[in-house]
């Protein structure tokens, strides 16, 4: 296919789930990796989550709009500080890869918090469920930097039947109807597969969601 003429390809992994490899332009891959060190660096820093059973999570997060730490979400951090607001931009930018991904206008409820997860080259997220908002609307997952193995589930059980996805800087992955309380996870990234130029060493994605909440 002549990309130049028809855009990416749209790869369909399940029904409601949506893989567009290469949606974002190398210019928004730079500013993306750019805002998410600034929303990193702020009042409410990133947070290696505690799990309810012990441990805690490798993979270390920044909540904007809502924080979420397992599992709820909250408008302050545990020692009161405030959550950063949901840019905008975000919000545009969700709604633009629900249409794209499913070719046609995005109706549901507004974007209103995102996650940005920083994984190092040890850092991977067990199979689990997003469902912790109270709206149907779709996820929507932005990849940057290191490439990842990205394991899409079924919505019964944590187990087979999956679909291992590689998912490369500037991919796009919405889940939603059908797939909305898909099991996902990941299991590995791949250290090192960054392109330098994009001066990020590991991996970040941005997962963008409508939280249904209210004040
Ligand atoms: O890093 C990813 O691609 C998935 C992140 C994820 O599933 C989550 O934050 O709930
Ligand atoms: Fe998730």
């Amino acid at each position: 296919m002549d990309d130049a003429l028809f855009g990416p390809p749209t790869v369909p992994v399940a029904p409601g789930a949506v893989h567009l490899p290469g949606w974002l332009t190398p210019d928004t891959q730079a500013d993306l990796v750019r805002r998410c060190r600034e929303w990193a660096s702020g009042p409410a820093g990133t947070r290696r989550h505690p799990m309810p059973r012990g441990g805690v999570m490798s993979v270390s997060m920044t909540s904007l709009g809502w924080q979420w730490a397992p599992y709820s979400y909250s408008r302050t951090l545990p020692d009161g500080t405030p959550v950063q607001p949901f840019p905008d931009l975000l919000g545009d930018l969700a709604r633009r890869a629900v249409e794209a991904a499913y070719e046609a206008p995005y109706e549901g409820d507004p974007y209103d918090v995102a996650l940005v997860n920083f994984y190092d080259a040890d850092a991977r997220m067990g199979m689990h469920q997003d469902r912790d908002e109270r709206s149907p609307a779709p996820v929507v997952s932005l990849s940057l930097g290191d490439s990842c193995v990205f394991r899409f589930g079924n919505t019964e059980t944590r187990t087979r039947p999956y679909t291992d996805v590689e998912l490369r800087s500037g991919d796009l992955f919405v889940f939603g109807g059908p797939s909305r309380l898909a099991y996902h996870g990941v299991p590995r990234t791949r250290p090192g597969t960054a392109d330098p130029a994009l001066g990020l060493n590991g991996r970040l994605n941005i997962t963008i969601r409508a939280s249904g909440l209210r004040d």
